[in-house]
């Protein structure tokens, strides 16, 4: 097993960290004070725009994908970078490698038409409009995806939608264009898995409405936002299906391999700078005559951050790595290992490192209590730890029963 970062992963890095450094940290609370003092919090953030110019000058720019369409990337390769944007929580935005929107790129490249890439892909790809993908509806348990009630009835030349769907991604953002929407076009098929379709609807069509935004644990995750939003006799052309009828089950599991990894490498950016941040303030304030960092529960504190950041982190790279070399579905079990491990590992390394921080640590002055909401909220997105437990122990003791 080779340990180091390729060449060209190390470029990569330095290069990421030279700009996080020069032009990221710096502006960190301005972004969070624009947004306080705008008039509307869901609109372009300037400095946004600013900044992605910068990156995409750079070269620093849809890093994620393995393909042509970015950087050429391996999904190894990709970890520790998306791992250093996860430091600042805005920071992926920057270099066009933020959900939900590389997981829709993804779904426009395997299955999208050519005339479906060209009006949706390539202005993704530029970082010109952003997108969302609805599926979880609140009037039934989404995890289970054969629940799902949203129709999509054919109806001429055209599918009639309607259905209410909710913590949508992006939804509440005004440069968000187009929604890629999962539902049911034939719910009495006997193969549960075959009722599912999925579709796009761009923004603006008449009965699409975006009805509120949604916040968990008060955080409205603006400019970007989740969203509940309402599909009322909503009409879309037929050329606007994604791969075909009955369908949308297959799309959903195509999509949500590398996601659910990219979340896992940002949380591990959240993790490690916030044991960084824990240092740094246990060395600089002292109680009972001594400084904190000489405390032996502050040491032990820190020692199992490192411990555990150590364990997802390698897990995640071990996933990447079967990722390119086996595929999305030959990986599934370690996707589904680091799925279940990093959002509640890298929850309990950032909890130590608030605590550290004592009141301050809970407040908007430091990252930590932000980046505990994105890891508590990674537990549900992309599905339940549960339902991952569920499907990995099944297979493992199918593997192993015998
Ligand atoms: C911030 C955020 C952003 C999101 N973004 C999106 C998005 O962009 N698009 C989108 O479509 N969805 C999005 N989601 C929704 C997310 O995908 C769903 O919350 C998730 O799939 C679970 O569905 P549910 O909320 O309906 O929970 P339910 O299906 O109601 O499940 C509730 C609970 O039941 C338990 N449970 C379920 N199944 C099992 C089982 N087999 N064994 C044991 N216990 C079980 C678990 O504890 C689970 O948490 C987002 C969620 C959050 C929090």
């Amino acid at each position: 097993m080779n340990f180091e970062h390729s060449p060209k992963a190390q470029d990569y890095m330095a290069r990421l960290t030279a700009f996080m450094n020069e032009h990221v940290y710096p502006v960190e609370h301005d972004y969070y004070d624009y947004l306080d003092s705008c008039e509307n919090r869901w609109a372009t953030v300037p400095m946004m725009e600013e900044l992605k110019a910068k990156a995409r000058e750079q070269g620093l720019w849809n890093l994620a994908f393995p393909g042509s369409h970015g950087a050429g990337l391996t999904n190894l390769e990709y970890a520790p970078l998306a791992e250093i944007m996860g430091r600042v929580m805005w920071a992926p935005e920057i270099f066009n490698c933020n959900a939900p929107d590389t997981g829709n790129m993804e779904v426009f490249m395997m299955y999208g038409t050519e005339a479906q890439q060209e009006q949706w892909l390539t202005p993704l790809l530029n970082g010109d409009i952003r997108s969302a993908y609805a599926m979880t509806e609140p009037n039934v348990a989404s995890s289970d995806a054969t629940n799902i009630e949203t129709s999509i009835v054919r109806d001429g030349d055209e599918y009639v939608i309607n259905g209410r769907k909710w913590f949508i991604t992006g939804a509440m953002n005004e440069r968000t264009q187009i929604f890629i929407v999962m539902g049911k076009s034939d719910p009495d098929n006997p193969n549960r898995h075959l009722q599912q379709t999925q579709i796009l609807v761009p923004k603006g069509t008449p009965g699409l409405t975006v009805e509120r935004a949604l916040k968990t644990f008060n955080y409205d995750d603006a400019p970007i936002g989740h969203a509940e939003i309402v599909f009322d006799n909503v009409r879309v052309p037929a050329a606007n299906l994604l791969l075909g009828e009955g369908r949308g089950f297959e799309i959903a599991q195509g999509r949500l391999g590398p996601g659910r990894l990219h979340h896992c490498m940002r949380l591990i950016g959240c993790a490690q700078r916030s044991m960084e941040l824990a240092c740094h303030r246990a060395e600089t304030r002292s109680t009972f005559g001594k400084k904190l960092s000489e405390h032996q529960s502050v040491r032990e504190d820190i020692a199992n951050c490192f411990c555990e950041i150590e364990q997802v982190r390698l897990l995640t790279l071990k996933t990447a790595d079967q990722l390119d070399k086996v595929g999305n579905k030959e990986a599934r079990d370690l996707i589904a290992a680091a799925k279940i491990s990093t959002p509640l590992t890298v929850q309990r390394v950032i909890d130590r490192a608030m605590q550290i921080h004592g009141a301050g640590g809970l407040c908007q002055d430091f990252f930590m209590a932000e980046a505990f909401n994105y890891a508590r909220w990674c537990r549900q997105a992309d599905g339940s730890d549960q339902v991952h437990m569920m499907a990995l122990g099944k297979q493992l003791i199918k593997r192993y029963a015998s």
